[in-house]
């Protein structure tokens, strides 16, 4: 046979072959074809101008983006990735693609995501006077259509002086070091309610505890209610309370469906859709509750013009020049924001901590150390626990529960040598930055150590996992406190094991997916 046709063999059937047994084992192949054209190659990227910023519809991404859906065949039951996956799809964006990814939402609209560092740190740290955050645009179409209830859309939701008014007047004090500092006298109760509920909820033969992550839930609620609202809703001392049961299903909800409401196709502009209806059932259960409180303190409100004290909602609904309707949103949105968001960390902590031998060790050391049983846990004591303090910065960068903070540009950008102009929805992927090689060695790894004075995190900018910057999250404070004051509560009195490790699930905010099992024995 002459050379030329075994070439010609080698060169067309060989892969030709290999392209149908790709065929018949996967799919993959479908996803190939609709990648963007092959970079330039080393040749014609010499005639490139590296200085001169390259068009921005020419930044990498998956390809095609159809007409209306855009690229939003991705996560159609036929394309590669999940909704509810949405953090593994945004690795493997990064994987695919690099440092800059373009993706068109519905209409075509272009969403450009950052995973640079750098890039990241400009967007974040821009000095904004209003940061431009999108809104969830269902939960704004219900406020609106409630002005009986909502005089705004709602501090999670304005923009501009509206969402600084505020912000300003509404939310500082949660942010005070010296407000916080005086709730932690609350936090030690609740925590103390916890680890009561969690001993009397362990099942005799198996050590099991049923629900464990409910229980955590059931702490965070507590905590943020005594904190902001100074009410008990006795959860933890009344094992059977279908009112805060319901609540926290209606808030963990309300998370799932703004995931949908925002991530999935917008069906419910256009028809009375199932998303659409259960947001509007958890806005109407939540509002119904929480106003109760607010309409509660009201009528005290001639005491507490004379004596604030450090009562955040003393505080709030003191403030001047704020309709109440806004004061009982923004209460309402605080609340809410605090449930999961800190239940998740708290959980994604004691996972990461107790499956890993040398930081389980030196943390029930440095526990045993500081606390003896029944002490309360101030400030101080807390700051004697340098390693807790890393574990939960190290968490958090492991197991980010909000992976990403999107901006609406306020001025043009070059990202990666692209131009990105102004008004681009940016998603800045603080999450996958926490996870890349080239700024960690074993990312995948839990190393509190790294976190500690001088260790290898300071590379990053931890505020991160909270934001950055005029729109950062006000609740830092106190997630922060109450997951090191439940960790080291936990830890001094019990020994646990999780029987299993934990798969995650995207519902706006990256969460533990249950049923969370662990063994939990008491310590003494
Ligand atoms: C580990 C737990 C938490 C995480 C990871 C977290 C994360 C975040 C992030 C990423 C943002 C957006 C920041 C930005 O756009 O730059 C945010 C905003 C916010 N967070 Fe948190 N948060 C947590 C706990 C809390 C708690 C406990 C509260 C309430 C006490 C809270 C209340 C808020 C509020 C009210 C906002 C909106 C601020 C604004 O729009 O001005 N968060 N949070």
């Amino acid at each position: 046979m002459p050379l030329s046709v075994i070439v010609k063999i080698w060169t067309f059937i060989v892969p030709l072959i290999w392209k149908l047994f790709k065929i018949a084992f996967s799919l993959d192949w479908v996803f190939t074809l609709f990648e963007n054209p092959p970079k330039a190659s080393a040749a014609a990227k010499k005639t490139l101008n590296v200085s001169e910023p390259r068009n921005f519809d020419s930044i990498p991404g998956p390809w095609p983006s159809l007409p209306i859906i855009g690229t939003q065949w991705l996560y159609m039951w036929f394309g590669p990735y999940q909704l509810h996956k949405l953090h593994f799809a945004n690795e493997d964006k990064y994987a695919k693609y690099g440092a800059i990814v373009k993706e068109h939402y519905l209409w075509n609209y272009p969403i450009v995501h950052l995973y640079d560092k750098n890039d990241i740190e400009e967007v974040l740290k821009y000095p904004s006077k209003f940061p431009l955050r999108p809104a969830l645009e269902a939960q704004c179409i219900y406020r609106k259509s409630h002005p009986e209830r909502y005089k705004s859309v709602g501090l999670v939701n304005a923009q501009g002086l509206e969402w600084q008014n505020l912000r300003s007047k509404l939310i500082s004090d949660l942010a005070r070091p010296t407000i916080i500092e005086h709730t932690i006298k609350q936090t030690n109760i609740i925590a103390d309610q916890f680890i009561d509920q969690v001993r009397c909820s362990i099942v005799k033969d198996s050590n099991t505890v049923p629900l464990f992550e409910r229980l955590i839930y059931r702490f965070t609620l507590e905590g943020i209610v005594a904190i902001v609202l100074d009410q008990q809703l006795g959860s933890l001392r009344d094992e059977d309370s279908p009112m805060v049961e319901k609540l926290m299903l209606d808030t963990d909800k309300l998370f799932e469906v703004c995931h949908d409401t925002m991530y999935g196709l917008p069906l419910w502009k256009y028809f009375p859709s199932k998303a659409y209806n259960q947001l509007v059932e958890c806005e109407d259960i939540i509002y119904d509750v929480f106003a109760g409180y607010v309409e509660q303190a009201m009528k005290k409100m001639p005491d507490y013009n004379s004596d604030l004290g450090h009562s955040i909602l003393k505080r709030i609904v003191a403030a001047e020049g704020v309709d109440i309707r806004d004061k009982i949103a923004t209460l309402i949105d605080i609340v809410s924001g605090g449930i999961d968001s800190t239940g998740n960390a708290i959980i994604f902590l004691l996972f990461n901590i107790l499956s890993n031998e040398r930081a389980r060790t030196e943390v029930y050391r440095e526990v045993d150390e500081v606390l003896s049983t029944g002490t309360l846990l101030t400030t101080e004591i807390l700051q004697q626990m340098p390693y807790l303090k890393a574990c939960v910065i190290e968490s958090l960068r492991l197991s980010p529960v909000a992976p990403n903070v999107a901006r609406l540009l306020e001025k043009d950008f070059v990202f990666q040598n692209y131009h990105v102009p102004a008004g681009t929805l940016v998603v800045c992927e603080t999450g996958v930055v926490g996870w890349q090689e080239h700024h960690y060695e074993n990312p995948r790894q839990f190393f509190p150590e790294g976190g500690m004075e001088g260790g290898r995190n300071k590379i990053l900018f931890f505020p991160v996992p909270l934001g950055v910057g005029g729109g950062r999250c006000r609740g830092k404070g106190v997630a922060d406190q109450e997951m090191r004051v439940v960790r080291a509560k936990l830890l001094q009195n019990f020994d646990i094991e999780f029987l299993e490790p934990l798969e995650t699930i995207y519902k706006f905010l990256i969460s533990p997916k249950g049923p969370v099992k662990v063994t939990v024995k008491d310590r003494f």
